[in-house]
């Protein structure tokens, strides 16, 4: 579906080199902080920005040979994306059914109204989570088979999240052969949607991993300066200063539970697991 072979891109002040894939079937996620290069990455995937080097190449093709025929299988959420802010849904809707062979008004405007979005309203006075409803509605209207979607969720309160991540399961049910690139600030959201993870910093991807793996594997321990001294630290993969001792990542946390019953090992989630790549030192 999609390949990154070392794609490049130069800024004065960043530089991005990184490399992932996506599967037929997949739902990945990319989650980084603020500025870490999710939005660059996104907009290299589609041909929005130049490459400085390395390839992408989206359904088997080079990115600079994106023509109308894969931009029809491609559905987008970008965090600047939007149409002009004068227009209705109402508009939109003529719009969307000229550019794209496959859209389906009956599930737009089922979907429209489920949302209750003002359809004859100008945009520019929507909420950010009306915005946003919206966005993923046009993302998903056309039976495309890759959505490429850059912080969906973004504005949306906790039951409008549910309920956007629910269309994105459904939509991943109707075709095995889907696939979702997904980003987000909220872990929870990808930790429950995503088979795969990828997690960037300053440009790089740092890590790498299918979420079952994440969620049966690593593990947290909190331990004083002594028994950090004493413990085994064979799984240990990152550590981070704490006022009571140390909190340690490690990647085989069955292995402590069985050998070391003094240390309290507590489950790994997607957000503990970023912070201690992010900020944690490796062993
Ligand atoms: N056109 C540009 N010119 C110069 N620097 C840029 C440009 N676009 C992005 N950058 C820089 O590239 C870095 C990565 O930005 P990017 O938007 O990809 O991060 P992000 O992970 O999407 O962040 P956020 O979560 O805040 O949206 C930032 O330091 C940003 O300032």
């Amino acid at each position: 579906m999609l390949k990154i072979n070392n794609a490049k891109k130069r800024y004065p002040a960043f530089e991005l080199d990184c490399s992932m894939e996506v599967h037929p079937g997949e739902i990945v996620g990319l989650i980084g902080k603020n500025g870490a290069g999710k939005s660059t990455t996104f907009s290299l995937t589609l041909g929005l920005d130049r490459l400085d080097g390395g390839e992408i190449e989206l359904f088997g093709k080079p990115i600079q040979e994106l023509d109308d025929q894969i931009k029809q299988k491609l559905g987008v959420v970008l965090s600047d994306s939007t149409f002009n802010g004068n227009l209705t849904i109402q508009s939109i809707q003529n719009i969307l059914k000229a550019m794209y062979t496959k859209f389906q008004p009956r599930f737009f405007e089922e979907k429209v109204k489920a949302f209750e979005l003002p359809r004859k309203q100008a945009i520019r006075t929507f909420s950010t989570g009306m915005k946003a409803k919206l966005n993923i509605l046009i993302a998903l209207s056309h039976q495309a088979e890759f959505l490429i979607l850059d912080e969906p969720t973004s504005g949306l309160d906790a039951i409008a999240r549910e309920e956007i991540l629910d269309m994105l399961r459904s939509y991943m049910e109707e075709d095995p052969d889907r696939s979702i690139l997904i980003s987000s600030h909220i872990s929870s959201d990808l930790e429950t949607l995503c088979d795969q993870v990828f997690l960037i910093d300053q440009g790089k991807m740092i890590f790498h991993s299918d979420m079952d793996t994440i969620l049966s594997k690593y593990g947290i321990l909190k331990v004083s300066p002594s028994q950090f001294e004493t413990m085994d630290k064979s799984y240990l993969v990152k550590v981070k200063d704490e006022t009571f001792g140390k909190v340690c990542l490690v990647n085989e946390k069955q292995y402590y539970l069985e050998n070391e019953p003094e240390l309290v090992v507590e489950n790994a989630n997607l957000d503990t697991l970023f912070t201690m790549y992010v900020q944690g030192e490796s062993k």
